[in-house]
């Protein structure tokens, strides 16, 4: 199968307000795929309904062929999909080296801390040099700038070998160097077979990081495609100059 994922047909409501009406899209394996689209698009609902931390009206979301609409969070977690969030979630206490090792055992996370196998601590310092923090795994990780904290959620979330990587805004934070790093990076772990998902408001940065694009505005998908087709489709510049108007 060329998909990892195929999200069809999804509706999700909160009381009155309608967040996604008739979704639907694929991500193609071992690509890059993104989703833009202006505040309150419904986007980020998206990563929720794909995470099981919401429960849609209506759809089906399939993990390599299986239905995972309806698991709860923590198994869609073990089957494979790992995400990063809007708003940065580490935990408050712990340096960038535990953050390392506790996405790679959360169920022994004392023992992994204290004595972690050599698996687990190299793939650790692999994350660590992949995403350029190395330098600061002895810090506590939300006493760094947010651009370094978004690059810790990354390694945390690649540590745990998903199937499926979820971005949620990933370059927030960021000045262009490092954006550009990270779009190199993102890139590389794409030609080494990871499937990505990404959300971001950063167009340009979009338009040279993804393969395919899916454009949502008011809770519709408006268009998809390569890069090049979605930035002269009609609709989707329409819905931007009514964002900027
Ligand atoms: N848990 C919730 N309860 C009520 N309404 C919600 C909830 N989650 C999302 N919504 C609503 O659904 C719509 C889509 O929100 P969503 O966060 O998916 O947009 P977005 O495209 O990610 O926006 P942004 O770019 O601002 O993050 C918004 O109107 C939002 O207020």
């Amino acid at each position: 199968m060329a998909n990892v994922l195929e999200f069809h047909g999804v509706d999700q409501s909160f009381g009155g307000i309608k967040a996604l009406t008739d979704v639907s899209f694929d991500i193609p394996k071992a690509c890059i795929t993104g989703i833009i689209g202006p505040n309150g698009a419904g986007k980020t609902t998206i990563f929720n309904v794909i995470t099981g931390a919401y429960r849609p009206d209506r759809g089906s979301v399939q993990l390599n062929g299986q239905e995972i609409l309806g698991l709860a969070p923590y198994r869609i977690a073990r089957a494979g999909i790992s995400r990063t969030f809007q708003n940065i979630r580490l935990f408050a206490s712990m340096t960038v080296w535990e953050h390392m090792l506790l996405s790679q055992a959360p169920r022994t996370p004392m023992l992994s801390r204290i004595l972690p196998s050599r698996a687990v601590a190299e793939r650790g310092e692999r994350m660590m040099e992949l995403f350029g923090i190395s330098a600061v795994r002895d810090r506590i990780a939300v006493s760094l700038p947010y651009g370094v904290q978004r690059k810790v959620e990354m390694a945390r979330a690649y540590a745990m070998e998903p199937k499926l990587l979820l971005l949620d805004e990933p370059v927030a934070g960021m000045n262009h160097d490092e954006a550009e790093d990270l779009r190199q990076t993102l890139q590389g772990l794409r030609d080494k077979g990871l499937s990505i998902l990404i959300i971001e408001h950063d167009m340009r940065f979009m338009m040279n990081l993804c393969d395919e694009m899916h454009v949502m505005n008011y809770g519709r998908k408006i268009a998809g495609g390569r890069p090049a087709e979605i930035q002269r489709d009609p609709a989707v510049i329409a819905a931007y100059l009514g964002e900027d108007a």
